[in-house]
């Protein structure tokens, strides 16, 4: 691909396999999580989640999302427990949204798409860096958390405030004192399967686990969203949102429920 990827017509999801052939592999994301065929695992462990609010540093417009950036030098923000084993630490998390209310996550359920969707990525300290972990099959777990349309939600509202001053690609600013433990729902029930990077360079490093409980967001916090742009100062605008990729297929692959 002559230009960088994205997620227009020229260089979008379908386009990806052109320089990143793994996008037909057999382990791709996202998925779409059909809840009656996912297996019941009663050794599945509850999720533990331990975040210092302290370890947040900065919140930055990478042109494809945005994303929260996490101090990962030690373990003091970890995911432990629930399909994994070992400790992750947490590294960053972002969202993927769409243009209208009726689209914007990546994983769906039963066929049907949130406005929007957040990541937490987390890396296994196993291996020495993000960057390492990153090229490994059990090198990354990220949990996803659906957003649906409701009442404003205050815990976001926080990262939300501070886009005003990341417009444009490439922009950051600091982002301190953040806990991401806020912008998770009050039950950890989860989905769980083997899947990868749902962007380029979509490696097949991820374990998966998906909340099954969303979070509320606002019309009004979701055009908020969508007033970032994906392009940079001096460019022509144009405003971030659609930055999903669609469901891929499951090719075997088992989905485990945390719950029955
Ligand atoms: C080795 C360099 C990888 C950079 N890319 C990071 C990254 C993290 C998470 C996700 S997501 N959307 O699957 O959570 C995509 C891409
Ligand atoms: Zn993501």
């Amino acid at each position: 691909m002559s230009h960088g990827w994205g997620y227009g017509p020229t260089n979008g999801p379908d386009k990806w396999e052109d320089d990143f052939p793994v996008a037909n592999g057999p382990r791709q994301s996202p998925i779409n999580i059909v809840p009656k065929e996912a297996q019941y695992d009663s050794s599945l462990k509850a999720l533990k989640l331990r975040y210092d609010p302290s370890n947040a540093k900065g919140i930055l417009n990478n042109g494809h999302s945005f994303q929260v950036d996490f101090d990962d030098d030690t373990d003091s923000s970890t995911l432990t427990g629930g399909p994994i084993s070992g400790t992750y630490r947490l590294r960053q998390f972002h969202f993927h949204w769409g243009a209208s209310d009726d689209r914007g996550s990546e994983h769906t359920v039963n066929g049907i798409k949130f406005p929007c969707e957040l990541h937490l990525v987390h890396w296994n300290t196993k291996y020495p860096s993000f960057g390492e972990a990153a090229s490994q099959p059990d090198g990354l777990a990220v949990v996803g958390v659906f957003l649906k349309i409701g009442a404003a939600n205050p815990r976001i509202q926080k990262v939300l405030d501070a886009l005003d001053a990341i417009k444009t690609k490439g922009k950051q600013t600091t982002f301190a004192n953040f806990d991401a433990k806020t912008l998770l729902p009050p039950s950890l029930d989860y989905w769980t399967y083997d899947g990868s990077l749902t962007t380029p360079p979509l490696l097949e490093s991820v374990t998966w686990i998906v909340l099954r409980e969303p979070i509320s967001v606002s019309p009004a916090q979701m055009a908020m969203f969508r007033s970032l742009l994906f392009t940079g100062e001096g460019e022509a605008p144009c405003c971030m949102a659609d930055n999903y990729r669609p469901p891929q297929p499951l090719k075997g692959r088992q989905v485990r429920a945390s719950f029955k």
